[in-house]
């Protein structure tokens, strides 16, 4: 049975998509037919096709299989708020089934389901489910994105014990450099130590999009890439 690569992050901002568009094109590269998601976006605009989110068109783009936005995306919102409080704005209920059965459809079409969240971790999506609900209910591997910044120790910590608190395989965390003016190598190593899974990748600060990128992705990653692929 296949599962989802489910890539969460230590809170907003920090380059979830960044990351995700960097592992989608590895998988690519393994030649692997990779489709995408990202079920619960807030902060969409309006288009004459629909509420759109710049997460979800740029993860839709990256896959190599062409998919229905509303299959990537099937809930969106206008403001760029918490997803529970924007879809009670607008009288709608985020309905994991609904995700599920739209997943069912993408994933039948795939090698491999990548699937960013939104916000972090226990974000909620309704008075009793948030995206560690869908998570599990997907059967989802968890990779941690860490934007690496003061405070993201904690935050790290908190959260990839909650992951496997909550039972989920975290299959490892990416060190992410989303500060040029943070000296992260002390962060990075004091992170190794505690958290009970590997540094699957370190992606320096870029600023400007390269096109031959020399990221080193580890040889865990690959390995897990394939396994969860078959
Ligand atoms: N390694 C990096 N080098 C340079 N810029 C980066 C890096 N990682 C992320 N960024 C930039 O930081 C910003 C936030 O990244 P991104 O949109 O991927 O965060 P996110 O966690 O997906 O946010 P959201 O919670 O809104 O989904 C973007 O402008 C992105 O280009
Ligand atoms: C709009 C923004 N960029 C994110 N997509 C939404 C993040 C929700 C975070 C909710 C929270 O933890 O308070
Ligand atoms: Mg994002």
């Amino acid at each position: 049975m296949k599962k989802p690569l489910i890539i969460t992050g230590t809170d907003t901002d920090i380059g979830k998509t960044y990351c995700t568009l960097k592992i989608i094109n590895l998988l690519k590269q393994e030649g692997l037919q990779v489709a995408s998601m990202k079920p619960v976006a807030t902060g969409c605009t309006i288009s004459s096709a629909g509420l759109r989110n710049h997460d979800a068109l740029q993860l839709q783009r990256a896959a190599n299989i062409q998919l229905p936005y509303e299959w990537v995306n099937p809930y969106a919102f206008e403001p760029p708020i918490a997803p529970h409080i924007a879809a009670n704005i607008v009288c709608q209920e985020i309905d994991i089934e609904h995700i599920y059965v739209n997943y069912l459809k993408v994933a039948q079409q795939a090698d491999i389901v990548v699937i960013e969240g939104i916000g972090g971790w226990c974000v909620p999506f309704n008075p009793l489910d948030s995206l560690k609900d869908l998570a599990l209910y997907l059967g989802g591997q968890v990779i941690l994105v860490v934007g690496l910044r003061l405070g993201c120790i904690n935050h790290a910590l908190l959260t990839a014990e909650r992951i496997q608190q909550d039972g989920l395989p975290l299959i490892g965390w990416i060190a992410n450099h989303i500060d040029p003016q943070f000296t992260a190598q002390t962060t990075v190593l004091s992170l190794r130590e505690r958290i009970n899974a590997p540094l699957l990748a370190s992606i320096p600060y870029q600023a400007h999009a390269q096109p031959a990128e020399a990221i080193m992705f580890s040889e865990l990653l690959m390995k897990t890439i394939h396994s969860v692929a078959l």
